[in-house]
């Protein structure tokens, strides 16, 4: 299977063969070509990687030669849609956005499942993890790779009692990385503490031969602690203890990478807040990889809030370090990712961290003032915490004593910490001690093994294990005969490779659409306005997502989300043929054999002048560069004195720009020049032509010019559409 830009990820013919597929490699894989200095477009980075072969770029890109610089550090997308059928063409987007780094939540209770589920059944808040969504999802991952030209890492989680099956199975399926800390086990899923380190052992052991890069589990405080900028100190001892305990168990420490989540978020003054817990991280773990993460603590239902918060945490990931900046979907505070949000959070990123390359060299962090102060004090309530974790016993005792997540900055306490008891917990009672002939056939182990004398090593006795032998693979394909990939796809067969299409925000064909509303009403009151009006407008199951007070009483914005009963079927669509344009050769060529004179202005009250400047300038490739003379008459320029200016240059040709739309005033100017172009008995001999952000063919065309250019339009578009329209004018 080979992708193809202009043709979608066929899912069927991605879930053939899947029990033949083999991962291409194993391991991390780190961007190419980071920091070196790298000249794209008219510009030096310093702190950006290799760029890729296929992209999006930003819509700001624009104005730069359509550049798309991809920052070095790894940048994650996050998706949790519970049918990774839909996934995958979130995850080609996503590559094609700059993300290098896919991450699929497990579905809610999977930690509490003892074993490894098999299928492709749907999931809640997230996917099943199994043997063939992974290979399925790292198949597409193998294919959307070579078509952006740059690695892409898997990324899944091995936590819950299951952990070390788990991880078998990632180091046979190529994952690539895997969040997995005990810790984690214990404080948010409440899985035996002595279990949770023992299958730790097993599966950072499996990982460290995989070479599965780490993510650990310290931002969940953040996420938890009802005060998260209180619980730094403790957070620092969480990532100490992972990254300790993972290199015993062999994790080499640059596939170590510490969860860094920003505590606070505005108006909190996080910066102040944030920085210091940042640099102290950076002080402390230094030889180990910074996972940066947005704060989904303080999300709430808007995304543009969310945006500007995870613009500051860049920040610090830029004034600090960041060797993956994970993206949180600007909607998680509404509900699990919809497909543009996934991208939005990655686009915030690339903006971001492309936006403020290089900071580092112009903007020192000053340690000498209150940096420093607040970094050594953390340190300080870090290592006290330590100090009394070790006094009372350590790690377990802790736990069982409240110690983590309590809202009181240490060594204040609130007392109101999460506690789990030592023998109790989800696996309590089902740890053994390895019997003296205890012996396990398989060729990554921890701890003791008694293999026997005519074996080199464990996984001979059974002539090598899965890791040594793929065929010893088991692959199950479903378990469930209705719930499964295929039942799904039957369903969703009306829209799969078809005419008829229907918008959607999570899974095929689901039918979302997301509504701006804004209501002269208070809140309670339009939130219902908001609701009727969906319905009025023939929605199903309208839902408000969002609520913003403008003003107490004269207004609220509302968005709200419904579903369409409607389907749309594409071939019956009317859509204006693509104007093609000729070549820079032909218009000059024609131009030079036939000169074109151009009268050009901003008309009417309106001073934008950037687009008319970049229509007529050579520097920006306007149509001065194909050879066409102009008069310039500037902005706010009556229409009158335009037409005048015509009469007078015998121009050829009249170009008009108008950005301010108010009150419908550009449609008004176009036909003012219109028809006092045929008041002056000239409209039959010169061009007229608009344009502006707001402006397209069909609205000029309407008001009687010859067309009209909307954003997105350049210099050539014009000079082409001049070309053209003078030689049908002479036939
Ligand atoms: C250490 C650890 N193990 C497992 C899981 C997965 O959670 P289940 O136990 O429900 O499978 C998580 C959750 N956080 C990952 C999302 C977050 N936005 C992140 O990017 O870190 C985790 O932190």
């Amino acid at each position: 299977m080979k992708l193809e830009p202009n043709k979608k990820l066929d899912i069927k013919e991605l879930l053939k063969d899947l029990d033949k597929y083999e991962p291409k490699r194993r391991g991390w894989h780190w961007r190419d070509g980071k920091n070196e200095p790298r000249k794209i477009g008219d510009f030096e980075y310093h702190e950006t990687s290799e760029s890729l072969k296929k992209s999006v770029p930003l819509p700001g890109s624009r104005g730069f030669g359509y550049i798309d610089p991809q920052p070095d550090c790894v940048i994650t997308t996050e998706i949790a849609s519970g049918r990774f059928e839909d996934d995958i063409r979130r995850m080609r987007m996503a590559a094609w956005h700059g993300a290098d780094h896919i991450m699929v939540i497990r579905t809610a209770g999977q930690s509490h499942i003892d074993s490894l589920l098999e299928g492709t059944n749907q999931g809640i808040g997230g996917i099943m993890v199994t043997r063939k969504q992974v290979r399925a999802s790292r198949k597409a991952c193998d294919l959307i790779e070579e078509e952006v030209g740059r690695p892409i890492n898997f990324h899944s989680y091995i936590s819950g009692v299951a952990g070390p099956d788990i991880a078998v199975m990632f180091a046979e399926e190529g994952i690539n990385g895997a969040h997995q800390d005990p810790q984690y086990n214990v404080l948010y899923r409440n899985v035996n503490m002595v279990r949770s380190f023992c299958d730790a052992c097993e599966a950072k052991k499996i990982m460290a031969w995989a070479d599965i890069l780490q993510i650990d589990g310290a931002h969940n405080a953040n996420a938890t602690a009802m005060q998260a900028w209180k619980v730094m100190p403790e957070l620092m001892v969480q990532h100490a203890i992972n990254s300790m305990f993972s290199r015993k168990v062999g994790i080499k420490p640059e596939n170590i990478a510490l969860s860094t989540v920003p505590p606070t978020a505005p108006p909190a003054p996080c910066m102040r807040l944030d920085l210091p817990y940042a640099v102290a991280l950076r002080d402390l773990f230094r030889e180990y990889k910074m996972r940066a993460q947005q704060n989904t603590k303080y999300m709430e239902s808007d995304t543009r809030e969310a945006a500007v918060t995870h613009t500051m945490n860049m920040m610090i990931s830029r004034l600090t370090s960041a060797d993956i900046q994970s993206t949180i979907t600007p909607d998680e505070g509404r509900n699990v990712p919809w497909h543009y949000n996934n991208i939005a959070g990655v686009m915030t990123a690339k903006q971001s961290l492309t936006g403020m390359d290089g900071l580092r060299e112009m903007v020192k962090l000053d340690r000498e003032g209150p940096l420093g102060k607040d970094v050594r004090e953390l340190k300080e309530r870090a290592i006290l915490f330590m100090e009394e974790m070790l006094e009372v016993g350590g790690f377990f005792k802790a736990v069982q004593e409240g110690f983590f997540i309590d809202s009181g900055k240490y060594p204040e306490r609130n007392g109101d910490g999460i506690a789990r008891e030592i023998e109790g917990g989800i696996g309590y009672g089902f740890v053994y001690e390895r019997d003296e002939d205890y012996f396990a056939p398989v060729s990554v182990h921890y701890g003791y093994n008694n293999i026997p004398k005519q074996f080199k090593k464990a996984s001979d006795a059974i002539g090598g294990d899965t890791f040594e032998d793929r065929s010893k693979i088991v692959y199950i394909d479903e378990l469930d005969e209705n719930d499964n990939v295929n039942k799904r796809l039957e369903e969703s067969e009306k829209y799969y490779d078809t005419n008829l299409v229907k918008p959607e925000v999570e899974w095929r064909a689901d039918g979302t659409v997301l509504l701006s509303i804004f209501l002269p009403l208070d809140e309670r009151t339009a939130e219902f306005a908001a609701i009727k009006c969906g319905e009025k407008m023939g929605l199903d199951d309208v839902t408000v997502v969002h609520k913003q007070c403008m003003h107490p009483s004269e207004g609220t914005y509302v968005e709200l989300k419904g579903k369409v009963n409607f389907d749309i079927d594409v071939t019956e669509l009317v859509i204006p043929e693509k104007v093609e344009v000729l070549s820079q050769a032909e218009i000059r060529k024609d131009i030079q054999d036939k000169p074109i004179f151009v009268v050009a202005a901003t008309v009417g009250q309106d001073e934008h002048s950037v687009g008319m400047k970049e229509t007529l300038d050579i520097k920006h490739g306007g149509i001065e560069g194909f050879g066409i003379k102009y008069e310039y008459l500037g902005t706010s320029c009556p229409v009158e004195k335009l037409v005048d200016a015509a009469i007078e240059t015998k121009a050829d040709a009249i170009l008009i720009s108008t950005i301010i739309t108010h009150d419908d005033v550009h449609v008004k100017n176009m036909k003012k020049i219109n028809d006092l172009c045929i008041e002056k008995g000239i409209r039959d001999k010169v061009m007229i032509v608009c344009g502006g952000t707001q402006v397209n063919n069909e609205i000029a065309t309407e008001a009687g010019l010859d067309a009209g250019f909307g954003r997105g339009s350049h210099g050539i578009d014009v000079a082409s559409f001049l070309v053209k329209k003078r030689r049908e004018m002479n036939k």
